[in-house]
């Protein structure tokens, strides 16, 4: 019998409604794999049962309709193998924390881009503490929901300690337009994919601004140098950022419209306070969040991370937008790479 005929007895769920939980469930069914979703709106279940479509995130995009949508978490996790879970930061522990009573030593994966307030834990690290027998891992990448499940081509990258959990995940979910990398540095591809959120509302702002090529590019590569910087400080492997959960995910996130937290800079910087933005968005934007969480920590470990003081200034400070830039620009010289990876 060869790997991918066992590999397809497989059953896996995922846990959230969302758009990334729909395009995850949407390339495993497309795979041949069974599928169960769970979402807490029963009218959401019932559209994704019954229509194949889940049009408050996802609009205009056929799913597979092998999607099986559920309201039920011991149905949608019963004989399951493998749980990807899409639920954002600030739910994530309640929710993991309702799955315990039927989880035991399945493969546990994390597709969620935030930090949880106060601990400062990784969502893998938070599965880790409320799944203790499980495996686990996390996906993260340049992975626009509506991008993939518009088929565009995409790569992303699975993490864990675990061989068996990687090249399982990259069995369910590699297609001829979804390509999944692997990395044994879990630690630093679920931080890139946090960090960068941040750097794209910075973006979306000098959009809205309409700032040119010169200040994108320059934006990218300093917020590049700032994150590394950063994660390395925390245990991060440098070169992680160099691929795609790194530079591949803050380049995707920085310059698409299509990006959230791109979106919540972008109206940000037409005049909009932050609440009005995000409540407009009526999704979530992690960024904000994370914001707030890393300038408090650069603070404490003397992380040298100027655009998140600036973005800091300007969201929760209320500090003019022209005046933070201003600051920044005239800052104290820097050598372009000599600081890159110290504070
Ligand atoms: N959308 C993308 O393109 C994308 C890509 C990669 C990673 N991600 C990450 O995936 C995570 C989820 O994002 P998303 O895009 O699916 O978000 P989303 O806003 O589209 O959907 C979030 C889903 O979580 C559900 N939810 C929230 N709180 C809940 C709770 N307490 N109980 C049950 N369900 C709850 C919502 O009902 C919704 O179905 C985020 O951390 C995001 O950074 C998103
Ligand atoms: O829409 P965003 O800003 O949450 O970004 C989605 C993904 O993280 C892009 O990789």
């Amino acid at each position: 019998m060869g790997s991918k005929q066992l590999i397809a007895e497989y059953k896996v769920t995922v846990v959230g409604g969302g758009s990334f939980g729909s395009a995850l469930a949407d390339i495993v069914a497309a795979n041949k794999f069974s599928v169960r979703q769970w979402m807490r709106s029963q009218s959401q279940a019932d559209e994704v049962n019954q229509h194949h479509t889940n049009t408050r995130y996802l609009p205009d995009y056929p799913l597979h309709p092998a999607i099986e949508a559920t309201t039920g978490l011991a149905y949608a996790l019963e004989g399951s193998d493998v749980i990807l879970v899409a639920i954002p930061s600030k739910s994530f522990r309640t929710v993991v924390r309702q799955m315990r009573p039927f989880v035991q030593q399945q493969m546990v994966v994390s597709t969620t881009k935030g930090i949880e307030a106060d601990s400062f834990k990784l969502m893998s690290q938070i599965l880790e503490e409320e799944l203790p027998t499980a495996t686990v891992g996390v996906i993260s990448g340049p992975n626009l929901a509506k991008e993939i499940v518009a088929k565009a081509l995409t790569a992303t990258v699975v993490a864990s300690d675990s061989d068996v959990l990687s090249q399982t995940l990259q069995k369910l979910l590699h297609t001829d337009y979804f390509r999944v990398y692997s990395s044994t540095d879990r630690y630093g591809v679920e931080l890139g994919g946090a960090l960068k959120n941040i750097y794209a509302i910075v973006c979306g702002m000098g959009n809205a601004l309409n700032m040119g090529a010169n200040t994108q590019s320059m934006l990218m590569t300093r917020a590049l140098a700032e994150m590394s910087r950063f994660a390395v400080m925390l245990g991060a492997n440098p070169l992680t950022f160099l691929g795609l959960a790194g530079v591949g995910d803050l380049i995707v996130t920085c310059t698409s419209p299509l990006s959230r937290n791109f979106r919540v800079g972008y109206a940000v910087g037409k005049g909009k306070s932050l609440d009005d933005a995000e409540a407009e968005l009526g999704q979530v934007a992690e960024g904000v969040n994370t914001l707030r969480l890393v300038k408090t920590k650069a603070d404490e470990l003397g992380v040298y991370m100027p655009i998140v003081q600036g973005l800091y200034a300007i969201l929760e400070e209320q500090k003019p937008i022209a005046r933070v830039i201003r600051q920044l620009m005239l800052g104290e010289q820097k050598d372009d790479v000599e600081f890159i990876l110290h504070s």
